[in-house]
């Protein structure tokens, strides 16, 4: 224990492209490069066992969808990503986690720095009560001094990413409250991205909204993944088929499959899977 290695800075792991003190990264550059790499993941809730022995890259700007029935541990394995856990007591993660080669589970992390860097967005839509401006820049002023006009300019900026500027240019003012749900979403997106994150971690980001705003989530879920590293939960398989790159399918907390999402979905190598795809299960 007392040689591990502690307190690295997260600051420097940047954006798509930006990962460094990759000592530990045997890939050549050329090839695939992972921003997340899971090792023999272990997850308690106090005495109960809630992910077994799970081992997967997150492949840098690519999106990965977590898929399986309730209760397989899609948003367990999620909250682990960025230590969201910590927030709870009795709850505790064994394994590592390499984030560009360095391990989140070990002790001394900057939490508030890591989940700037790997930011996630809930179910349910949480905006901030207070205005639509200041539920972007109160995340912001966390990390970095911007002045006025800086500030005002990466409020749009992240408005735009979360294709939410058009529609809210003109009452930036307003509580975020006062949008609808679809529009909260994107600016829980919009606040997400502001900090420009390195990963972003959804954790069923549309069950909550109606199909024209699921549309629209998913389309920005294509357009950010261009830029950022995404892992989704999802209790919709056609949705995990039509925005991701790679899928994993879990039950009772193991990691079944894994892999290339048109692989999963037309020729899956587990029959569990086969039959969770089909309908058959679950
Ligand atoms: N706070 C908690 N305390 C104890 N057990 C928990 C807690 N949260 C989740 N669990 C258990 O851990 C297991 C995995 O839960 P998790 O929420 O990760 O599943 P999920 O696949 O995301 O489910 P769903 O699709 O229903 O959201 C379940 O058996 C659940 O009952």
């Amino acid at each position: 224990m007392s040689n591990m290695k502690t307190n690295f800075d997260l600051n420097q792991i940047d954006r798509l492209g930006g990962s460094v003190n990759v000592e530990n990264n045997q890939q050549p550059q050329s090839e695939i490069r992972n921003a997340l790499e899971v090792r023999d993941l272990n997850f308690f809730y106090g005495s109960f066992q809630g992910l077994k022995n799970i081992n997967l890259n997150i492949e840098e700007g690519k999106v990965t969808a977590f898929i399986g029935p309730s209760g397989c541990g899609k948003s367990t394995l999620l909250r682990t990503l960025n230590r969201m856990y910590d927030l709870y007591p009795g709850q505790r993660a064994e394994g590592e986690i390499n984030f560009y080669g360095q391990n989140i589970l070990e002790q001394g992390q900057d939490l508030n720095l890591l989940r700037s860097r790997i930011g996630m967005v809930f179910q349910k839509p949480t905006p901030f009560p207070m205005s639509i401006y200041e539920n972007i820049a109160f995340g912001v002023r966390l990390y970095e001094k911007l002045s006025r006009s800086e500030m005002d300019e990466r409020v749009e900026w992240a408005l735009n990413k979360a294709a939410l500027w058009t529609e809210a240019k003109d009452k930036l003012n307003q509580s975020g409250l006062s949008l609808s749900g679809g529009q909260q979403q994107r600016l829980c997106i919009a606040r997400g991205v502001a900090v420009k994150p390195s990963v972003i971690l959804l954790d069923e980001p549309t069950s909550a909204l109606d199909p024209i705003s699921t549309g629209k989530i998913e389309e920005l879920i294509n357009e950010l993944k261009h830029e950022y590293t995404i892992a989704i939960v999802t209790h919709n398989m056609q949705q995990a088929a039509r925005v991701s790159d790679y899928t994993a399918y879990m039950y009772l907390g193991s990691l079944i499959e894994y892999g290339k999402t048109d692989e999963i979905f037309i020729k899956p190598q587990r029959k569990e899977t086969e039959d969770y795809i089909t309908g058959r299960f679950g």
